[in-house]
């Protein structure tokens, strides 16, 4: 099957935790972290957020340096790269700040189950991929994003995209930053949420690199799908 270079970016707390039980963003990482993030958003044809992170964080998705802007702009790239958010039921605010902010393409990939109105009235702001019956069916998705001509595909989260990206063998690289404090709650979002693996069918991971950065550290892993 052919689908983009996926990798995801995540900042997580001693313990694992992405955020509290608030699910409200939580500055978990420093600017060096920041920085490190926007340049590979800049390195990226496209970033993959799923909806609740977007009911939660409100994120732009943005590359905030000017210069990285510039480059991209100089290599007849748009400014930013393509915004993708998995939505099946087009639940994205249409005042959310990945359409107010940035230049270039927005994509909602939806399923069928989606209310055709709310359908409508988002693709007023972004181009519409319908994937899935009732969930957004990743597979099918990451295979037209591909046939799209996206090559390299940044995932930042959240929990539960992250788990159905990872449990579809969809990921080949993981980012992800531990710092140094603890969050703790049974339902405080993890770096992979979801159902869970299971004994014996564990996802193997290789670590490439591990550095210390600021207060925390940051793994490089490569994810060994079968
Ligand atoms: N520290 C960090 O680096 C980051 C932290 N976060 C935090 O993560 C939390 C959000 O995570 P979470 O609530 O899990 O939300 P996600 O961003 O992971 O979005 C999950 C939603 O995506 C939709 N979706 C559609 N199809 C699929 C599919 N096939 N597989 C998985 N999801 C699908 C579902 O909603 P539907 O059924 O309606 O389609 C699902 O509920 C927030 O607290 C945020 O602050 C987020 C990003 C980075
Ligand atoms: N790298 C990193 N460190 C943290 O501490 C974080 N909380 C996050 N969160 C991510 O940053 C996104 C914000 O994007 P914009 O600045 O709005 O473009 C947010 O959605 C999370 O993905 N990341």
């Amino acid at each position: 099957m052919n689908r983009p270079f996926t990798f995801i970016n995540s900042a997580m707390s001693a313990d694992g935790k992405i955020s509290t039980r608030e699910r409200k963003q939580v500055r978990i990482s420093g600017d060096i972290d920041f920085d490190r993030m926007d340049e590979l958003r800049a390195s990226s044809d496209a970033i993959m957020v799923g909806v609740g992170t977007v009911l939660a964080d409100d994120p732009s998705l943005t590359i905030k340096s000017q210069s990285r802007r510039d480059v991209r702009k100089s290599a007849g790239f748009d400014e930013d790269p393509i915004r993708i958010v998995v939505d099946s039921k087009a639940r994205t605010p249409l005042d959310a700040d990945i359409f107010k902010k940035g230049t270039g393409m927005r994509i909602v990939a939806v399923s069928i189950s989606a209310p055709k109105g709310k359908v409508d009235a988002l693709s007023e702001k972004a181009t519409i991929i319908t994937a899935g019956d009732e969930k957004v069916d990743l597979v099918l998705l990451m295979g037209q994003l591909s046939s799209m001509g996206i090559q390299r595909l940044m995932v930042e989260g959240g929990a539960t995209l992250n788990w159905g990206l990872l449990s579809n063998g969809l990921v080949d690289e993981v980012f992800s930053f531990i710092g140094n404090i603890f969050i703790g709650g049974n339902s405080s979002p993890t770096l992979v949420d979801g159902e869970g693996f299971i004994k014996g069918n564990l996802l193997p991971l290789e670590l490439i690199s591990s550095e210390t950065m600021e207060e925390g550290v940051l793994l490089k892993w490569k994810v060994l799908n079968k």
